[in-house]
Order: C-alpha cells, then sequence, then structure tokens
C-alpha cells in the first residue's frame, strides 16, 4: 500500500524539537490555528492545458514528473517550513504553491497536475504539500491511483532518513531569528540570500483559559495514546 509515516513538526529536520509553543503539532495548538489564512505559498493553480509530455522534455532540462512524495498534513503542522527547509536539499524539487489536486482540482486529471511539477533530474524526488489531503475522505484512494508507493508525510519528524536522502539539511542551515521567534534559513533554494517565511507565520497566539486548556487535554488524551501506539513513538504531548 502508500506509505505512509509521521513526522516531526515546526523544528529544521535534522534537528531536535524545541521545547516550547512549537514544538509539537498538538491538537490544541491546532485549534488556535484554526481561524488563520490560507498558506501564503498558495496561489490558485493555474489554467492552461498542460504542454504534451514531448516539448516538456525537450523544454529545459530534466523531466516534469508526478511527485514521489507528498506533505499531506496536518494543517498548521509546519508544513510551509518542512518543505521550505526540505528543498534546500540537492535531490529534492518542489512545487512552491499548494496544488490541491487530490482534493479540488483532482477532475483536472494527472497530466494538469504533472505539469504544475519542477523539472527533475534522475534520483531526484518530486514534491508538493497540500495539508489539506489529510482531512479529505478521498485523497488516500487517489493517491493510491496515482502511484501505490507515494510516500506521506505527516508532518512530526526527521524526513530525511524516510526519504532515502543523506542528511545534508542540518543545524547549520539555519539560524534563529529573534524577531520571527524561529529558525530561518542562511540561505533560501538558489539563493544566497537569508530566508524566514512570511508574515502569515508566527502569529502572536491568543491567551488561553487554563480550565479549557486542561478540557482540551483530556479530551485528545486518548487519541494521543492511539496514535503513540500506532507509531510506537511516545510523543509526550499530554
Ligand atoms: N521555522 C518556521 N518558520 C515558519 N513557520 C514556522 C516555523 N516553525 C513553525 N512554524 C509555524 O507553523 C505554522 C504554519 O503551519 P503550516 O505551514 O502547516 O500552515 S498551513 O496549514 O499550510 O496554512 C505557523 O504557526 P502560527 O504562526 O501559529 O500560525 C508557523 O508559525
Amino acid at each position: 500500500g502508500t506509505k505512509a509515516f509521521p513526522y516531526i513538526a515546526n523544528c529544521p529536520p535534522g534537528s531536535s524539537p524545541p521545547d516550547g509553543a512549537h514544538a509539537a503539532p498538538q491538537a490544541l495548538a491546532r485549534l488556535q490555528l484554526l481561524l488563520r489564512g490560507p498558506d501564503e505559498g498558495e496561489r490558485p493553480a493555474p489554467d492552461e492545458p498542460p504542454t504534451s509530455p514531448l516539448s516538456s522534455f525537450f523544454n529545459g532540462s530534466g523531466t516534469k514528473r508526478l511527485p514521489q512524495a507528498l506533505i499531506v498534513g496536518v494543517k498548521k503542522g509546519g508544513t510551509r517550513a518542512l518543505l521550505e527547509f526540505l528543498r534546500v536539499h540537492p535531490d529534492v524539487r518542489a512545487v512552491g504553491a499548494e496544488p490541491h489536486f487530490f482534493d479540488r482540482n483532482y477532475p483536472r486529471g494527472l497530466a494538469w497536475y504533472r505539469d504544475l511539477m519542477p523539472r527533475t533530474l534522475d534520483g531526484q524526488i518530486t514534491m508538493e504539500k497540500t495539508p489539506s489531503y489529510f482531512v479529505t475522505k478521498e485523497a488516500p484512494a487517489r493517491i493510491a491511483t496515482m502511484a501505490k508507493d507515494t510516500k506521506l508525510i505527516v508532518v512530526l519528524g526527521r524526513v530525511q532518513d524516510f526519504l532515502g536522502l543523506k542528511r545534508i539539511i542540518t543545524d547549520k542551515h539555519f539560524y534563529f531569528n529573534k524577531t520571527k521567534g524561529f529558525p530561518c534559513l542562511k540561505k533560501a533554494e538558489g539563493s544566497s540570500k537569508p530566508h524566514c517565511l512570511g508574515k502569515t507565520k508566527g502569529r502572536t497566539h491568543p491567551n488561553i483559559d487554563q480550565e479549557v486548556v486542561q478540557r482540551l487535554r483530556e479530551f485528545y488524551r486518548p487519541f494521543n495514546m492511539k496514535f503513540y501506539q500506532m507509531t510506537g513513538h511516545d510523543f509526550g504531548w499530554d
């Protein structure tokens, strides 16, 4: 079947998750984030019909391929940060915007989807991220129809190993930006300039009544336990 593996949120791949507010994709944190606008990387996928595979091949180096790995969620789990950090890897090429193919754009067909992809050379991994796949009932079957061995990433942990990549992206690629309160890239993909994610990331979180926090913890505890059992890993969220 399709491979699925949980991976860590809100910390650069290859580093340990930090303590504190951004340490884990807890249900509670996600609840606080539901009112957010769309991801800054999100823009509508283009409407033009895809070019033929032949013209794509001759127009530039490399070939557009369907993705072998998808970041499917969770929403607000740090999916944008993971993709932006991962695409620093020379063997990863990614779509910038969220294609929303397996939810809203599915009727456009696989040729349309493939045309959104960046060109890759043999051995490079093509990726995209659309966190709403995680909450789309039809998405798993649709992804399996595309390719049963598609790697599905739910943001939780060390992604380079899962993708079979050499551990090239390390702490050395990041610096801590005090204003943003985040690790940011010293150099973005294809650039020599530092890069933090945009202003839609890193909002001030409201203070939530401790009683409400407690109720939410209790509500999610059994789900967290089940998740630890499934993954064989205690994330210590409660
Ligand atoms: N290093 C780094 N850089 C930028 N942003 C970071 C980082 N680490 C964690 N985060 C926090 O991740 C939250 C956004 O998650 P997503 O990108 O998955 O959001 S979305 O569902 O695609 O809209 C968003 O949380 P909020 O700011 O609370 O909304 C980001 O702040």
